[in-house]
């Protein structure tokens, strides 16, 4: 019945403070003030529904995603919302559009490699969004290999000027969300060419279409890349192909904070490292980490909430059946997904600081901790992003086959969210940087080079790398090997950041000991997962891997009672969620059942293309029965 909470039973099971909780999940308690109330705004406006996405067509879909981000920026302007709340508007709307682009790279971009000067000039247009950016860096034949792309940036002394070209078909720009029918202007990756020298890929400010009425301008030849994945999810986004023909851009709108052209048209580059130029990137991951954990933990509170409603075998006298949540083979499969959203919480907070204080240190030209910052945004992307994303597919499967109806909400967070494993750098390829980085700093074992931060632990490592430092196989060689060694530093770094958040104040009673239970889970699980390579190197014995087997069953059960308190913790609206199987009330047969109901197929009783195509049918077969 409606009104009538089925999981209250489940929430009177909990022992610990759930709105504590709740704040630790948020950050602080202004940021769970502010999470809070955008979600509540956006849930209860009605121009914010969500429930039809999958019923449209690409155009209606995408029309209704321009009317949603026009309205939401118009929400943001007349409640005078602060650039914070405004996030947490467009994040609880939950639908990508060209607004992720304009606010989450071509910004950042500005703000990362643009100079002063062109700071102040280009970023009060974008933030009145007088401008609509996107981030063209990816080609149709290089996203990967940055320094394998194509397009051109050629000075022109006698002007002044960039001509910006696509010399050809590979080297068209292919990807770039909010460009196939939004984006304005463009920051546009090319190779600088001066006096007939190459110096390398850098960002330019381009103009793609008319502030007039939108038509492309000279040279530019735009549009869309087609249908993508699923039916909904991202087919919300113009992720577009951009070709330029010799178009001229001035000088000025080459970004210029790492390398700069002279009107004499020389070339200079600042005294900082070249990577800058990927700063963006870098960026962007690390703020993938933290919407990892955002996308698993809605995953996990379905599944969580959905577990505790199902009940399937185990009637006792005709009792009720029992619920699927207490099968030990559903919890080793669903809390163990639990324990990451949270590990993901904290990894991403702490990332965070890490991004914010190399870009302190950088304004400082200080380069110290680049490396391990560009290891660590690369690799906690790569491992929060295929966890996630395999995650996600895990508790559809949790679900049953409820799981598989788009009403269950899985099958578009799935759709949504795989590409994260690709975009902002595929995940192999991130790894492979990571264990570059691990290599040079074995190569640098034994030097007065000591490994600090998130690598201190390898001077443990030295001994062998002495007496085995001669047998060095090529890298590709043995990159399979050191993509797995590269993970295993990053599963490290997650369980000691989860580890030294449980060595800080925590308010909340039994909260504390939750986030312990679900340190020990994410670290035994993995422990488990991998207990090959843990027997094999000889740092547990047989002995071990058995105890932490069972210790394993011991949390679960800890976890059990705690389980719908700990996914009510995230405090996601039903909204939000758009799940039948993750309602707040686990009210959930009658929810499905009343939603089958809407579905555009069941307007008439008789389908259309009975006449034509099933009757002719059942008619000749009458006809063969009778022969
Ligand atoms: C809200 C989400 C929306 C998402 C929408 C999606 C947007 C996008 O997808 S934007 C496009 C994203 N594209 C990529 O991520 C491309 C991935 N490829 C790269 O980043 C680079 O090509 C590379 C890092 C894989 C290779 O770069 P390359 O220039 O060839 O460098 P090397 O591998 O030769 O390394 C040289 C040296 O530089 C260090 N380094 C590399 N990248 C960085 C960095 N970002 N920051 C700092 N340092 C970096 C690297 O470690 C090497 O150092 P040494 O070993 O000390 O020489
Ligand atoms: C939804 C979506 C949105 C995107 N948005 C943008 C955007 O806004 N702006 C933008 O510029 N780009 C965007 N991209 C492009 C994205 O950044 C690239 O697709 C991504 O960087 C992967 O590059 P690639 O496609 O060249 O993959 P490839 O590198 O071609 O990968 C193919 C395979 O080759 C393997 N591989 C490649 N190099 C190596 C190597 N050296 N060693 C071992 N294996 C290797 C990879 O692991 C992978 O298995 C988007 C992509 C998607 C899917």
């Amino acid at each position: 019945m409606e009104g009538v909470d089925h999981l209250a039973h489940e929430r009177n099971k909990s022992e610990f403070d759930v709105d504590a909780m709740k704040i630790v999940w948020a950050g602080s308690p202004h940021a769970f003030d502010v999470s809070d109330r955008i979600s509540k705004l956006v849930a209860s406006d009605p121009g914010f529904r969500k429930d039809n996405r999958s019923t449209l067509s690409r155009k209606e879909l995408f029309k209704n995603t321009l009317r949603k981000a026009a309205y939401a920026w118009k929400t943001i302007v007349d409640l005078r919302l602060s650039e914070e709340e405004a996030a947490k508007l467009r994040f609880y709307v939950d639908e990508p559009a060209f607004t992720d682009l304009h606010w989450g790279m071509f910004i950042p971009a500005i703000k990362g490699q643009g100079t002063e000067e062109q700071q102040q000039k280009w970023l009060p247009l974008a933030y009145k969004m007088q401008i609509i950016g996107c981030y063209a860096q990816t080609e149709l034949g290089h996203g990967s290999n940055v320094q394998g792309l194509e397009t051109t940036a050629t000075f022109d002394p006698q002007t002044d000027e960039f001509i910006i070209h696509s010399p050809t078909l590979t080297s068209s720009k292919w990807w770039p969300g909010g460009l196939g029918k939004v984006a304005t202007h463009a920051i546009a990756y090319a190779r600088l060419i001066v006096g007939g020298r190459e110096h390398g890929v850098n960002g330019f400010i381009v103009q793609l279409r008319s502030l007039e009425d939108h038509s492309p301008l000279l040279g530019i030849t735009v549009g869309d890349i087609g249908m993508k994945f699923g039916n909904g999810a991202y087919n919300t986004m113009d992720n577009g192909v951009l070709r330029f023909d010799h178009v001229r851009i001035p000088r000025n709108q080459m970004l210029m904070r790492v390398s700069q052209v002279t009107c004499e048209g020389k070339y200079k580059q600042s005294d900082v490292p070249r990577q800058l130029v990927y700063g963006t990137m870098v960026y962007v991951r690390q703020t993938i980490v933290a919407d990892a954990s955002c996308a698993l933990s809605r995953a996990v509170c379905i599944a969580t909430r959905y577990s505790a409603v199902r009940r399937q075998f185990g009637s006792q006298n005709g009792g009720p059946e029992t619920q699927v949540i207490d099968y030990k083979t559903q919890q080793s499969r669903l809390f163990p997904l639990l324990a990451s959203a949270y590990a993901f919480r904290f990894i991403g907070e702490w990332l965070k600081w890490l991004y914010a204080d190399v870009t302190q240190r950088l304004q400082a030209n200080d380069f110290s901790t680049l490396p391990e910052a560009h290891a660590c945004t690369a690799g906690l992307k790569s491992l929060t992003t295929t966890a996630t994303a395999d995650g996600i597919e895990e508790c559809r499967k949790l679900c049953g086959g409820h799981g598989y109806l788009c009403s269950s909400g899985l099958p578009e967070l799935f759709a949504v969210y795989v590409p994260a494993c690709t975009y902002e750098g595929d995940n192999t390829v991130l790894l492979l940087q990571v264990a570059r980085f691990l290599m040079k700093t074995v190569s640098q074992l034994g030097s007065s080079k000591k490994p600090v931060g998130t690598i201190a632990y390898m001077t443990r490592v030295e001994h062998l790398m002495q007496c085995r430092c001669g047998v060095q196989r090529g890298f590709a060689e043995l990159s399979v090997d050191l993509v797995e060694a590269a993970v295993a530093h990053c599963q490290l770094i997650v369980v000691s950041k989860f580890i030294e958040k449980l060595q800080q104040e925590i308010p909340g009673k039994g909260v504390k000991q939750q986030l312990e239970v679900l340190c020990n889970i994410y670290a035994l699980f993995l422990l488990h997962k991998h207990q090959g390579d843990f027997l094999s190197t000889g740092c547990i014995t047989p002995k071990h891997a058995a105890l932490a087997n069972d210790e394993l069953r011991s949390l679960y059960s800890q976890v059990r009672p705690n389980a719908i308190a700990l996914v009510d913790a995230f405090n996601y609206t039903d909204h939000y969620l758009g799940s039948i199987l993750g309602c707040y009330d686990g009210n959930v047969y009658p929810k499905l059942y009343e939603a089958a109901w809407k579905d555009p197929l069941n307007e008439s009783v008789v389908p259309d293309g009975y006449h034509q195509y099933i009757r002719p049918l059942l008619k000749q077969e009458i006809r063969t029965a009778r022969l």
